[in-house]
């Protein structure tokens, strides 16, 4: 869990200095005063990553310097990134060479928000999303598959495109998609085993019914990606396109047996996103033995109190919550949010 958290020149924080209790905060104000951004930093801070954008410019504070910092004491090691058009990073006081080597003994996270939504009703690629997040948690090699595997598939698509494509270098990374496509599908099919029979209990849990919740995995290159690139290589000379591999996998989501983005209602799509993401922090947990921090970004406010209830109750009590919200009502009839520090938030400055 974190203990502190400081920022400079984060988004609308010119800075930023928290201590937060082992149960959490809730941080409640209007709309664009910097909730969100509070949960974005913990976020960098602990998996370099933000879920709302891959630019990291644009995470910085508009009209200041040329870049941002982000500290704080995160499962009881000082962390530090700093970002002025590269990457700084620092545990301990001791520089870590890059993101690799620095997220290797980092945290556990869990972010629940609104746009999870999208998961159900929106394309493969968020899905794959949420799978590469977790993995770049749990499974050893998987960030860097991920990364050697994009690089190659760009690469690939280039010399696809080409009028005269040089069959010799598009082989050559195509052994790369293949070597790292199969360890993201070995991994994904891991995760999504671990995932399945856990968004299963959740589903029922916060939907109160019966209602199964079911997780596919279907990889786009089926249980052999050599074979399927093979079957396939006529095909992407022609179209000049990759279409085999880890990039193009998708989850199936069913309830009762039916496409969830096709028949479920909205009540029951919200439910499977929450479902996703409650999976998300035991899979994570079971995996690496420890609880994740959840971050919440204004989803309570949303539910009905019935759902509220169930999932206050689904998230495990002991682990550390962050947890945004414009609405002040549901708070003071919800159980189970004592300890936490509250905190309100007002262009751009906490009190
Ligand atoms: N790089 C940046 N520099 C300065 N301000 C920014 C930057 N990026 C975003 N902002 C502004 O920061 C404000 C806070 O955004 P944030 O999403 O954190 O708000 P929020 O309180 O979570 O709002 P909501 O309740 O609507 O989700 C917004 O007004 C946004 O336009």
């Amino acid at each position: 869990m974190l203990r502190t958290l400081r920022a400079v020149d984060f988004r609308c924080f010119s800075g930023l200095s928290l201590e937060i209790p082992a149960a959490g905060a809730v941080f409640t104000g209007d709309n664009a005063q910097g909730k969100t951004s509070i949960l974005e930093a913990v976020c960098m801070l602990v998996r370099l990553h933000s879920p709302r954008t891959r630019r990291m410019p644009a995470m910085t504070r508009m009209g200041s310097g040329s870049g941002f910092g982000i500290a704080g004491e995160a499962w009881e090691m000082e962390r530090r990134v700093r970002w002025q058009g590269g990457l700084d990073l620092m545990v301990d006081g001791e520089p870590r060479e890059g993101p690799g080597t620095y997220l290797a003994d980092g945290g556990l996270l869990v972010w629940m928000g609104n746009e999870d939504l999208d998961l159900v009703r929106g394309s493969a690629e968020g899905r794959r999303r949420y799978l590469d997040f977790i993995g770049s948690q749990i499974e050893p090699g998987y960030r860097t598959a991920l990364a050697r595997y994009r690089r190659a598939l760009k690469a690939k698509n280039l010399l696809l495109k080409d009028p005269r494509p040089r069959e010799e270098e598009i082989r050559s990374y195509e052994e790369v998609m293949i070597a790292d496509g199969s360890l993201l599908v070995d991994s994904r099919a891991r995760m999504v085993s671990l995932l399945s029979p856990r968004a299963s209990a959740s589903q029922q849990q916060v939907s109160g019914k019966d209602e199964a919740l079911g997780l596919e995995y279907r990889p786009a290159g089926g249980a052999d990606l050599r074979a399927a690139m093979e079957q396939a290589r006529e095909r992407e000379r022609r179209q000049r396109q990759s279409f085999v591999g880890p990039h193009r996998d998708d989850l199936l989501l069913t309830v009762n047996g039916l496409s969830a983005a096709e028949f479920a209602s909205e009540g029951q799509q919200r439910t499977v996103a929450l479902a996703l993401k409650l999976a998300q922090g035991e899979a994570l947990a079971a995996a690496r033995g420890s609880l994740p921090v959840y971050l919440i970004d204004d989803v309570f406010g949303e539910l009905d109190p019935g759902r509220r209830n169930a999932v206050l109750h689904a998230l495990p009590a002991h682990a550390q919550k962050w947890i945004t919200t414009t609405h002040l009502g549901w708070l003071e009839e919800s159980h189970g949010l004592g300890g936490m520090n509250r905190y309100t938030v007002k262009a751009g400055e906490i009190s």
